[in-house]
């Protein structure tokens, strides 16, 4: 590993979260000679993993923590256990609900990068008086700035993309050279536990993403509606909006089968739904940017759209004026732009800036 300086003694706080990825993370630290603390934070009450039959990994359940106090154990380094339950439901969960209110598809994850791991718990383990903040995340950080990781595969930067500039300087990121592969085959090589352990899968707040009892449980009422055609013809009906997101085919009504999701209409509570060929589109707005350099009036780039999704060259204006937006024509009609969705652009491995869909 390089992470470009050699700094015996050196403090590190790590964010172990008991999985096979910051564990190695955490080995790599040691091994480079930092002095290393470990960071688990509990994002949600244990309750909501003992109450419930589970069949999904996430990341912050009570055997999660049992994991990461093992691997704090085995490399002889603190562990500190963080509870961010209030803050998480207040910048996380709360704002999860109402995007979804709003009819947008919101990105937990990423804003759970910048409000709590590389926000409230980095800051926490700043005024402990560690010089740096480290995760498993991958994706690599040079010269203060963002990059994918080498394994693209497994890349990373997409979720990382909130974090802010200023913030970059005092993360390490000792994942970001390796493949996934390697860091398994190292864990395994030292012993560590969690070596096979699956990759979280599910939001830690939503077990098996079971929208239904998401919204049932915290006692919000989702309203029934609609499905219309872009051609005016009721097809069917909507068991709540926020349970379909744009581009989705399933619509579990027999006469939806050639139809996608095209927009969601909250005042009106129905599916606007389209033949595929209407769900491209050429042009997108993104604003609540997160700039890494200074943005030229105009510039090429590409850029992804959500999680899985191939990057798609484009062009952009930028526009300064009211908190910065930018005026995106991709190079090619792009399926499913979804409001709420983040948009991160790069220039090559380079991240440039992010924001989120309008
Ligand atoms: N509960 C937690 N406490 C502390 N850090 C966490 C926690 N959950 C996640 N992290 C940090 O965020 C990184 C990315 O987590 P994520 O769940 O997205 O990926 P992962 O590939 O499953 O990581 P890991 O194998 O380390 O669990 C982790 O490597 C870890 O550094």
């Amino acid at each position: 590993m390089s992470t470009g300086f050699n700094k015996k003694g050196v403090k590190v706080g790590v964010l172990l979260s008991g999985g096979v990825d910051s564990a190695v993370a955490l080995y790599l630290l040691l091994k480079e000679g930092y002095d290393v603390t470990a960071y688990h934070m509990k994002t949600v009450k244990d309750e909501l993993y003992i109450t419930k039959e589970i069949k999904h990994k996430v990341c912050c359940s009570p055997s999660d923590t049992f994991d990461a106090q093992m691997i704090a154990k085995k490399f002889g380094v603190p562990f500190k256990i963080v509870h961010v339950e209030d803050v998480f439901k207040e910048k996380i969960v709360d704002y999860f609900i109402n995007e979804n209110l709003l009819g947008r598809t919101p990105n937990p994850c990423f804003f759970c990068n910048e409000y709590i791991k590389f926000g409230v718990v980095m800051d926490i383990a700043l005024r402990d008086g560690m010089e740096y903040v480290a995760s498993g995340h991958y994706a690599r950080i040079i010269d203060g700035h963002l990059y994918k990781a080498v394994d693209e595969s497994k890349d990373q930067s997409y979720f990382l993309a909130s974090i802010r500039k200023e913030k970059l300087e005092r993360i390490i990121l000792p994942n970001g050279n390796y493949t996934k592969d390697e860091i398994r085959k190292i864990a395994q090589q030292q012993g560590i536990h969690v070596a096979q352990k699956v990759d979280s899968q599910d939001l830690c707040f939503l077990p098996d993403n079971d929208l239904k009892a998401f919204f049932k449980d915290a006692g919000i009422e989702v309203k029934q509606g609609n499905i219309i055609t872009t051609d005016g013809r009721i097809i069917g009906k909507h068991e709540g909006l926020p349970f379909y997101t744009i581009g989705q085919r399933k619509l579990g009504i027999a006469a939806g089968s050639k139809f996608y999701v095209r927009a969601k209409n909250v005042e009106g509570n129905f599916i606007l739904v389209a033949p595929v060929d209407e769900l491209y589109d050429k042009h997108m707005v993104v604003s609540d940017l997160n700039l890494y350099d200074e943005l030229p009036n105009e510039f090429r780039a590409t850029v992804k759209i959500r999680k899985k999704f191939k990057e798609v060259g484009c062009t952009v204006r930028y526009e300064k004026e009211k908190g910065g937006r930018l005026f995106v024509t991709f190079d090619e009609p792009t399926f499913a732009v979804t409001p709420g969705q983040i948009a991160v652009f790069y220039d090559g491995p380079k991240v440039v800036c992010s924001g989120v869909i309008q």
